[in-house]
């Protein structure tokens, strides 16, 4: 299946536009013209919405999409529990929330057969699943492509990979994710992901590894431009959703349902991913990082990273995010008598930051630092900023325009404090010395400087 993945991806169309109201049919004349639910919808297929948000929600932020499919999604037999393997959903209570500075390597190699949702690995979070509010932080590590098919009632999957192309066959067609590009896979919406590269062996031996929010809240949204004007930071257009794809399979097909925390299984006779045509706004879509237009100071002094916002999931207050995606994307920093990286600070927000490639201009990269495929934890008023090397470096740099364009870091920012889950409280992979990194960092006070 994963050579045929990567091919499958090579050919993909899409359609541009994050929120639009898109449409498309794999077969002409699938989708019903000027109404949703005729009598009897076109080449005998089933009608079926899929609402994201309640019906009677404000315009802006309603989200329902209209499915034309093979079999209605009601003709499944029971769901059955089973292993949760190592996702977690909030509330989190296995450990206390922690005021420490916390810091993990990648996760270790995976057994052999580990599919995206077993090699899902949940690192914490917030709020409350079930009530629709706060937000998980997941790492995922596989080495094998899925056969099962998924979708998360629990909340929105923001997949972000770090090592390993992914094409995900969802049931409004395919989206090739490669490291770099963010996927959004919007709550309920069923999914398989496959990894695209093969390895020697044609099969199973390469890693694809990744990040995930897990969005309990409020669905992302691009973020408001004020007076940055009509234009910057993400596009609209750089979204790009899936054209319909449908898998016309009679057989034995295993659906897994993530609800309100647990993994539950039922055996399809049919795939699900059989949606012939739609229609609406409740819609995934990829999105390639680098087309991210980086704004900052061309003057004095380094700007909250709110700047850097690409998705935005809103609360109940304004301005206050349930969680913020955020991305540090290769940019010039020029600003006069200014040190340069991310300051010290002390933030009511609290803190994930992933790096999917090379190095992240706050702290050293290499062995036991800041590393691809690693994560770091700053809750809520937790003391943080750059590591000694990078503040005795900044201080004394010649201040020339100076392009930072070696790595490609993101942050989780949320309203509430992540609390671990055990296994991430305990991990090997837990940098015990992470504290160190702002060791050493003199006192150089003197009032007659
Ligand atoms: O802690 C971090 O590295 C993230 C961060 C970056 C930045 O540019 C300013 C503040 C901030 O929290
Ligand atoms: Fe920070």
């Amino acid at each position: 299946m994963n050579g045929d993945a990567r091919k499958t991806a090579e050919a993909l169309t899409y359609l541009s536009g994050f929120g639009n109201e898109h449409s498309s049919e794999a077969v002409p004349g699938a989708l019903p013209l000027g109404r949703n639910s005729p009598q009897r919808a076109p080449l005998g297929l089933y009608a079926e919405q899929l609402s994201g948000s309640a019906f009677t929600e404000p315009r802006a932020r309603n989200r329902r999409s209209w499915l034309y499919r093979i079999r209605p999604s009601a003709a499944h037999p029971a769901f059955t529990r089973t292993d949760n393997g190592n996702l977690r959903t909030a509330p989190f209570t296995e450990t206390v929330p922690d005021p420490n500075r916390l810091r993990w390597d990648p996760l270790p190699e995976p057994e052999p057969g580990t599919d995206f949702v077993r090699g899902l690995w949940t690192l914490g979070g917030n709020g409350d699943a079930a009530q629709r509010t706060g937000m998980a932080v997941h790492l995922y590590h596989a080495n094998s492509s899925m056969e099962r098919v998924f979708s998360d009632a629990d909340g929105e999957l923001l997949i972000v990979p770090e090592s390993g192309g992914l094409l995900l066959r969802t049931e409004f067609g395919l989206l090739r994710v490669e490291p770099g590009h963010v996927a959004l896979v919007p709550r309920g919406v069923r999914f398989r992901v496959e990894l695209l590269d093969a390895g020697p062996d044609g099969g199973q031996s390469p890693a694809a590894r990744g990040y995930v929010c897990e969005n309990y809240g409020v669905p992302f949204e691009l973020p408001e431009l004020g007076p940055i004007g009509a234009n910057g930071l993400a596009s609209a257009r750089d979204f790009l959703a899936p054209v319909a794809a449908y898998e016309d399979v009679e057989g034995p097909v295993e659906v897994l349902n993530k609800f309100c925390g647990n993994l539950w299984t039922a055996t399809y006779d049919h795939s699900p991913l059989d949606v012939v045509a739609w229609h609406g706004s409740h819609l995934p879509y990829v999105y390639d990082l680098r087309r991210f237009n980086v704004i900052g100071s061309i003057s004095h002094d380094h700007p909250d990273p709110s700047i850097f916002t690409v998705l935005t999931s809103p609360s109940d207050t304004p301005g206050l995010a349930n969680v913020d995606f955020v991305v540090f994307a290769p940019r010039w920093l020029v600003g006069e008598d200014t040190f340069r990286p991310p300051y010290f600070h002390r933030n009511v927000m609290s803190e994930y930051m992933g790096l999917i490639e090379g190095a992240y201009d706050a702290k050293a990269a290499g062995q036991g630092g800041f590393v691809p495929g690693g994560g770091s934890l700053h809750n809520m008023m937790s003391a943080h900023g750059p590591d000694r090397e990078t503040f005795d470096r900044a201080s004394a740099a010649e201040l020339k325009p100076q392009k930072v364009d070696d790595g490609l870091a993101f942050m989780f920012e949320t309203r509430w404090p992540v609390t671990a889950t055990a296994q991430a409280a305990r991990a090997e992979h837990l940098q015990r010395a992470y504290d160190d990194v702002w060791q050493g960092l003199e006192r150089h006070f003197g009032p007659l400087h």
